[in-house]
């Protein structure tokens, strides 16, 4: 679903991105880690289009990304989920899930806000995935935070994607609500068959998550496995800056699952991840 080989990406002098690889199939909820600058929002901006890499291959959805495309189409195939849901508050839940419809109406229509009975019928679908078919019907601002979410996992649903986004989902919720955020969008991406990347900052929920955890330091891709496999070592990879990562990068070879980039022996180890 998602093919990436070597991409690599640049602000100005700032090389963000050195040269990543990484699959995503369907049905895969894969986390990304990462210090803050690691590079993951970045990449995440890479895969829906927004980014235009600097080399390197990328393709979602049989969509070719390093060549010229309509951005239109790319929607129809990737859907994002924000840290702070960007719904309008003043519409009700049901308007703002049908806006993930938006892209595939045609321009006339998606002005004058008039949808299908199919977009109606299958934005109430999406509304019971996350539970909450009873609020359908309310302002979206009288929700609460982890409610406003579950709309935006719904409107990111409705837009019958094949890859999810979600940059920090979970980042201004208590842990009880995140989980149940999280397994919404875990339970509903994986009986849907859609490929998910999801960028968190708490390991745990990574663990718990997860089918598959990716870990990025400085640009590069310093972990890739299952969430038994994130131990210490692969953690001091991801958390800290280790200068001779860049040198073992350098000659870029793709990282079997499961392996990560030795941490120097002088980097203390992490605490309170
Ligand atoms: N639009 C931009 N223009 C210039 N530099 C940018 C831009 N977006 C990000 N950067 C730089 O790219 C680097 C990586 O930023 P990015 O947001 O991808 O990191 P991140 O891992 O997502 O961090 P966080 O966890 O804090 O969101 C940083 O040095 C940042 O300053």
């Amino acid at each position: 679903m998602i093919t990436i080989r070597n991409l690599r990406k640049s602000y100005d002098s700032n090389h963000v991105l050195h040269g990543i690889d990484m699959d995503v199939k369907a049905g895969e909820f894969v986390v990304m880690l990462g210090l803050s600058g690691a590079g993951k929002s970045t990449l995440l901006r890479c895969i829906n289009g927004l980014n235009q890499p600097d080399s390197g291959q990328l393709q979602v959805g049989g969509i070719d990304l390093m060549r010229k495309h309509s951005g239109r189409e790319l929607a129809r195939h990737v859907a994002m989920v924000f840290q702070h849901h960007n719904l309008v508050p003043r519409l009700s839940v049901r308007k703002n899930v049908l806006t993930g419809r938006l892209g595939q109406v045609s321009t006339l229509a998606s002005v004058l806000q008039f949808f299908r009975r199919s977009d109606i019928a299958l934005a109430e679908q999406c509304l019971e995935r996350v539970g909450l078919t009873h609020k359908a019907g309310e302002r979206t601002q009288a929700l609460s935070g982890g409610q406003m979410q579950r709309v935006g996992i719904a409107r990111a649903l409705a837009q019958r994607p094949q890859v999810i986004l979600a940059d920090e989902p979970v980042a201004s919720l208590d842990p009880r609500t995140a989980r149940s955020v999280l397994q919404y969008l875990r339970d509903a991406t994986r009986e849907l068959g859609i490929a998910v990347v999801c960028n968190l900052h708490q390991v745990d929920y990574a663990r718990e998550f997860g089918d598959r955890i990716v870990g990025l330091s400085q640009g590069r891709m310093v972990f890739d496995g299952a969430p038994d496999q994130l131990g210490d070592a692969a953690l001091n990879a991801i958390y800290h800056q280790v200068p001779a990562m860049a040198e073992l990068q350098e000659q870029h070879t793709p990282m079997p699952a499961g392996s990560w980039m030795p941490a120097s022996p002088m980097v203390a180890t992490t605490g309170g991840l």
